[in-house]
């Protein structure tokens, strides 16, 4: 199945609170205690400190959306595009789409072929569970391939669901197409890449 496989799923959400083990001592000294338990805070800080940012940056990408926008690629058909300058390390977009299970997933791949659909945009989750964006999405699904991509994408966990979300990996520039890496699983039968990066790999899969 040639969906849109993500490799980053380190940034799983631990828990702020219970994952963080008990760290007060009943019968320890008051200044003992006062010393143990800043330590202990500055480590559930440092530990929850990047998946916290992750949803700070969810939420106001909520509020202010980036300024993007779909137009012909010389890539592949449409791409996407940035309208305004954005940051490394920013939350670019959400990958929306169905939520379905891989069997689910097996027999629309099947369907879409039926129908003349040359595009994927399946985007797998984890084991079994794929983002379809298809038929419902948002202009996330315009996003091409690139062995050189200026983006890359990330499963994140927002009250219990995992998101697919867009990051920048460096500064882009305002008319640039957004890109990031699909890392479609190895086959026999290559779909060839178009990017054109010097450090091209030839074939997406
Ligand atoms: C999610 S869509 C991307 C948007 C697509 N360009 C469009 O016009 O709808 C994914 C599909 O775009 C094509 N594609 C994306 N990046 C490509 C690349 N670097 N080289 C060749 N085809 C690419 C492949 O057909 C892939 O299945």
């Amino acid at each position: 199945m040639k969906n849109l496989n993500n490799a980053k799923l380190a940034s799983e959400l631990p828990s702020t609170s219970t994952q963080q083990g008990m760290c007060i001592p009943a019968q320890q000294p008051v200044s003992l205690r006062a010393g143990s338990d800043f330590r202990c805070e500055q480590r559930r800080l440092l530990s929850s400190f990047s998946c916290d940012s992750d949803l700070v940056k969810f939420n106001q990408l909520k509020f202010r959306k980036k300024r993007i926008r779909f137009t012909r690629s010389h890539i592949h058909e449409w791409g996407l595009f940035a309208m305004e300058p954005i940051a490394a390390e920013e939350m670019v977009i959400e990958y929306v789409g169905q939520i379905i299970r891989q069997v689910i997933a097996d027999m629309r791949e099947q369907r879409y072929e039926e129908e003349g659909i040359g595009s994927s945009y399946l985007f797998r989750v984890d084991q079994d569970t794929i983002i379809d964006a298809t038929k419902f999405g948002n202009l996330a699904r315009f996003i091409n391939h690139s062995c050189n991509p200026n983006c890359y994408a990330k499963i994140i966990t927002v009250d219990s669901q995992k998101k697919i979300v867009i990051y920048s990996r460096q500064p882009i520039s305002v008319n640039e197409e957004i890109t990031y890496d699909y890392k479609f699983p190895i086959e026999e039968t290559k779909i060839p890449c178009l990017c054109g990066a010097d450090s091209c790999r030839g074939s997406l899969n």
